[in-house]
């Protein structure tokens, strides 16, 4: 399990243990302990975006629930403690198996000048199954190669030779729209089996309740319903994959009682949630301003000031203004509660709290403020950072470049693209951005930016590599993007892109370095497109 991060160890760990205590002691309250420390791994697990073992933690909680019963219903019978045995030992040794960097989407840059291997996003394997062989395999294999994934098509009868669990499986049958036969059941069964975490599709699935649930039974996450298209099934793994893998949730509890703090940062904990405690609110804003957190959780009455006094101030300073603030506290007063509310808070949470209502308050508001947050600094079509975020990501960059750092920043533009709305429409236009978007995002390090900067235009950051490196490593982009059929009404067309490139400490401000950039870019334009160009002053820098 070393590649997983110390804290989805460390709670399957406490699972494991939990477990065996509760089949040692048979007690109600360790039982409720296992169930939130399984909870807390099921969204440890959904932000590393492993969507496979998020369902069997899933699975796992919705057996242990049908079980949890009240007090005297413990400890539960033989059969059902064989239930959730079964289930948590095909969780723990999947966990295990992953040993191997598979979950962690790098991959190794390739090393030919004898410089240390970096880690990039590794390709992840995708299965594609059909039965004799059919041209959505053959099209998907090919997409999903030019996007960094290893495709591997086999047929209905066949297992994959490898033993390590894919990312996805992916069904497709003979006949678009038919009812699956008693033969591809077998084979989805089969390969379910073998790969319980492993992400399964099955394609082209008429839209009949009867037809899906059959599915779902057999094994499938996901049924594509009839009609859709290549490019929706390659968007739809895409997703999954996702490589920016989401930050831990952080709370800010801002509290007085020692022991309320060590109460409510051990269900936190015990959710995956990480989280700081203050006991003076006069520190709130330097900590905030450090920490960044999701939500604050302020207790009312506090020496200094009221939990209502420091919310107003708050909510006084833009930043903070959309930031939920939970207060906790022995008020009962309805009265008191909403005029609280009416000052800036989102909820009331009476002390003391149950710790379940208490993480699923905290993970809501926080699920809601990040989606605020998302749409506000993301383009919808591609996913990527909008024009000013990217920005703004560029100047974090340069900020955290310490003294003699790299950075290395490149403006990307699609050639001729004017000509592809006329030609082909709108829709193919957005499908091309799209594609490159999805390309970029793959091939390039999760610490890399890769922002959509206008139109056809997007904006890449690259930290700690030299410029020489990052324009062979973008121009075999470029090379391979070049290569991708994009798919419209009568066939397929292709499409280049020109970049240009400019990097620390050539130029030294986020400004200078984006318009040296697109200077590069402008000449690489001139120069007859589909190329690249490094703006390399003769002398000095700006
Ligand atoms: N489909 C689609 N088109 C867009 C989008 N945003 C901008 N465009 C179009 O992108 C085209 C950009 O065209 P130009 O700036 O003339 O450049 P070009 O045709 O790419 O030519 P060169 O850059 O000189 O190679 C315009 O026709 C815009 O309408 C978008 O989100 N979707």
């Amino acid at each position: 399990m070393s590649n997983f991060p110390n804290s989805v160890l460390a709670l399957a760990a406490t699972l494991e243990r939990g477990w065996a205590s509760y089949r040692e002691q048979g007690v109600f309250d360790i039982f409720v302990e296992f169930t939130l420390s399984l909870n807390g791994l099921t969204e440890q697990l959904h932000r590393l975006q492993l969507p496979g073992l998020v369902r069997a933690c899933q699975e796992l909680e919705n057996t242990a629930l049908s079980f949890y019963g009240e007090r005297d219903t413990h400890p539960i019978s033989l059969d059902q403690a064989v239930a959730i045995e079964r289930k948590l030992s095909v969780i723990l040794s999947e966990l295990r198996r992953h040993e191997t960097p598979a979950i962690q989407a790098r991959r190794v840059l390739d090393n030919s000048e004898g410089k240390a291997a970096e880690t990039w996003n590794k390709p992840r394997r995708v299965v594609l199954v059909s039965r004799a062989g059919h041209p959505w395999s053959t099209s998907l294999s090919e997409q999903l190669g030019f996007f960094g994934f290893k495709p591997e098509s086999i047929r209905w009868e066949e297992q994959p030779t490898d033993d390590e669990p894919p990312l996805a499986i992916i069904f497709i049958p003979d006949v678009e729209g038919r009812a699956y036969p008693p033969a591809a059941i077998t084979a989805i069964i089969a390969l379910r089996t073998r790969f319980p975490t492993s992400y399964f599709y099955c394609l082209s699935v008429p839209s009949n309740l009867q037809s899906i649930v059959l599915l779902q039974r057999a094994g499938a996450d996901a049924c594509v319903p009839v009609g859709n298209k290549v490019s929706d099934v390659l968007s739809r793994i895409l997703d999954l994959v996702d490589m920016h893998e989401q930050e831990m949730y952080r709370v800010l509890i801002v509290e007085d009682s020692a022991t309320a703090v060590a109460h409510i940062r051990r269900s936190l904990t015990q959710h995956g949630i990480d989280s700081k405690a203050i006991n003076d609110p006069r520190l709130l804003l330097e900590v905030a301003s450090e920490y960044r957190p999701d939500a604050i959780l302020m207790d009312m009455y506090m020496p200094f000031c009221t939990g209502v006094e420091v919310t107003s101030a708050l909510r006084q300073i833009p930043e903070y203004q959309s930031l939920p603030v939970i207060y906790l506290s022995s008020e009962n007063d309805i009265v008191q509660q909403v005029e609280a509310l009416r000052l800036g808070g989102d909820q009331f949470l009476t002390k003391p709290v149950n710790p379940i209502i208490l993480a699923s308050v905290v993970k809501t508001k926080i699920e809601r403020y990040r989606e605020m947050l998302y749409s506000g600094q993301h383009d919808s079509l591609t996913g990527l950072f909008n024009h000013s975020t990217s920005k703004l990501q560029v100047e974090r960059m340069l900020n955290a470049a310490q003294a003699g750092g790299q950075l290395v920043v490149a403006m990307i533009d699609i050639d001729r693209f004017k000509v592809i709305n006329d030609t082909y429409g709108h829709p193919v236009g957005d499908q091309v951005i799209r594609s490159l978007a999805w390309l970029l995002r793959g091939r390039l390090r999760n610490t890399d930016l890769v922002g959509r900067y206008g139109g056809e235009e997007f904006l890449i950051a690259l930290p700690d590599i030299d410029p020489e490196h990052a324009v062979r490593l973008i121009d075999q982009i470029r090379l391979d993007f070049g290569q991708l059929p994009h798919a419209h009404a009568q066939g397929t067309l292709r499409v280049t892109f020109s970049c240009g490139v400019a990097a620390l400490p050539d130029y030294l401000t986020t400004s200078t370095l984006i318009e040296a950039a697109d200077d590069a870019l402008l000449d690489a334009k001139r120069s007859g497109r589909n190329r690249i160009v490094l703006n390399r002053p003769t002398s000095g820098s700006d």
